[in-house]
């Protein structure tokens, strides 16, 4: 093959592939999806367009799976990717340790989604400034990645606050490229954001200017990402365009609601794996009401607060003991950073102490599992009657869009303000601010208590809203934007 024809029309980058290795003990590769929203919505994209998808080796399975692939490009056929293919970078251990847990996890994470607990935490230094170089060379790695297996003209759809800089790196070398940047998280207020140093939030910002496009789940995200523009470059903002002019270029800002791939949700929740699970399910609940949430062991989900909005519930609503079970899936999710070690514990601390303080020999009010399943997540959205999803910030949240998508007989979601998914389920769900618990624990009751006809109602209002840009479709759109 000749060197263009592996050059790719079209790009995606991301620190989290489609997928993650392990090695079995008789030592051969075995894979899994890897979790995450990110990879939700862009999965099943990848398998309808022929992409050239980089992300990087997590593990060492990783690596041993990339070392052993042609040009490191793993074998579309082999995990149900149709038409990408996938690159992972071998980033050395210890730079990709401070790119993505410090810098990316433990810093820029947390800006974004306000999670400081500002007395301690942040605090800059020599040893940060030394973390931010590797995050520099991290993004270099992409960026060379992209640039080397871009063909002439070809169109980049660069991730996430891990690889704010790529975009201006590919720019300068390759001016031939379109490229938009896309952030799934929330973008931080200017008051918040200038915690960074001054610098810092400069390289930040001017990095994804290096885009033509920059996108974002909700316009509040859009409009704060635009204020910094304003506040920190000093950049001229057009905001009827929603355009920034800066450093002689006109960049452009949209807003992308990622929805759920119901088609692809649907089929997936047809496999066995996930009937045996339903099953499974079915006979834990035991005929109670069903209360459901999945995230990952994140702070920002706000998992426990929303534990202990149903402890007071069941303090204050006495009429629910007995008759509802809560199941609380928690998949582990960024392990290497202290704090979400420890929030994971304080998650399995308040779930010991409502089964502790109303348990019967007949009833566990609440079973917390903290692993990953996806197929009985799916099983799970299939029999809830209620939905909790309580995040204090999240770019969008697509558990709250795949509940409703696969529920049976109509499940009714508590949902946070916070939430990007509250832009267009606000309507038709129960709407809480996600800090006040006893607010949560009267939602919780509200959505219990829903007749079932207006449940119903709301979950078909739900679905509509949640599939209304499905994954393919706000790709699509997103590379139309860059022209
Ligand atoms: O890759 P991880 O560090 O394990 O984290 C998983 C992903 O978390 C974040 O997901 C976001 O994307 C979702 C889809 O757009 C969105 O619904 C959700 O609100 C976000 O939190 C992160 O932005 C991804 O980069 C991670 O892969
Ligand atoms: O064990 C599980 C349970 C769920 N999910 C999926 O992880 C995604 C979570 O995305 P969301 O946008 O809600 O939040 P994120 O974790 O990306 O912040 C959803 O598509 C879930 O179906 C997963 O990968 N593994």
């Amino acid at each position: 093959m000749g060197e263009q024809v592996d050059k790719a029309q079209i790009l995606v980058a991301s620190n989290r592939g489609p997928v993650s290795f392990s090695v079995d003990d008789d030592g051969s590769l075995s894979f899994r999806r890897g979790g995450g929203g990110l990879v939700s919505g862009l999965s099943s994209v990848a398998a309808e367009i022929d992409t050239l998808w980089v992300c990087a080796a997590l593990s060492d399975a990783d690596r041993k799976a990339a070392s052993s692939a042609p040009d490191g490009r793993l074998d579309r056929a082999g995990f149900d990717l149709g038409g990408a293919r996938v690159r992972m970078l071998d980033i050395p251990e210890q730079t990709f340790a401070n790119a993505y847990t410090s810098v990316a996890n433990s810093t820029l994470w947390f800006v974004h989604h306000m999670l400081y607990d500002t007395p301690n935490k942040p605090l800059f230094d020599a040893a940060f400034r030394a973390e931010w170089e590797d995050y520099r060379a991290y993004n270099a790695s992409f960026a060379e990645a992209l640039v080397t297996g871009a063909a002439e003209g070809a169109k980049a759809a660069v991730q996430d606050y891990h690889l704010a800089l790529v975009p201006r790196m590919m720019r300068g070398r390759r001016p031939d490229l379109r490229i938009a940047h896309f952030s799934h998280t929330p973008w931080a207020p200017p008051e918040y954001f200038g915690m960074l140093p001054a610098d810092i939030g400069r390289e930040l910002l001017e990095g994804m200017l290096g885009a033509d496009h920059v996108g974002f789940l909700s316009r509040r995200w859009a409009d704060a990402f635009l204020k910094c523009c304003e506040t920190f470059l000093r950049a001229d903002v057009n905001w009827d365009h929603r355009t920034v002019d800066h450093g002689g270029r006109i960049v452009r800002t949209g807003v992308h609601g990622l929805g759920a791939d119901a088609e692809g949700l649907r089929e997936r929740a047809e496999q066995e794996d996930v009937a045996e699970r339903r099953a499974t399910l079915r006979e834990l609940v035991g005929g109670r009401r069903l209360v459901l949430r999945v995230d990952r062991t994140e702070l920002s989900k706000n998992i426990v607060r929303g534990l202990a909005a149903y402890r007071e519930l069941l303090r204050t609503r006495p009429e629910w003991r007995g008759r509802v079970t809560h199941l609380a899936f928690a998949y582990p999710s960024r392990g290497d950073v202290p704090e979400y070690r420890a929030y994971t514990e304080s998650v399995r601390r308040i779930a010991e102490e409502i089964n502790e303080e109303f348990a019967t020999p007949e009833w566990t009010p609440l079973i917390l599992e903290v692993n990953d399943d996806y197929p009985r997540s799916l099983a799970s959205y299939q029999l809830a009657d209620v939905l909790v999803v309580n995040p204090i910030r999240d770019g969008m949240n697509l558990v709250a869009k795949e509940g409703p998508v696969l529920s049976h007989d109509g499940c009714a979601v508590v949902l946070s303000t916070e939430a990007g998914a509250a832009d267009d389920m606000g309507g038709a769900a129960v709407m809480v601010n996600p800090y006040d618990v006893s607010e949560t624990a009267e939602a919780l009751h509200t959505a219990l208590s829903m007749p079932d006809d207006e449940r119903r109602a709301r979950c078909e209002r739900l679905v509509e809203a949640s599939v209304a840009l499905p994954p393919q479709r706000w790709f699509t759109d997103q590379l139309r934007a860059l022209g």
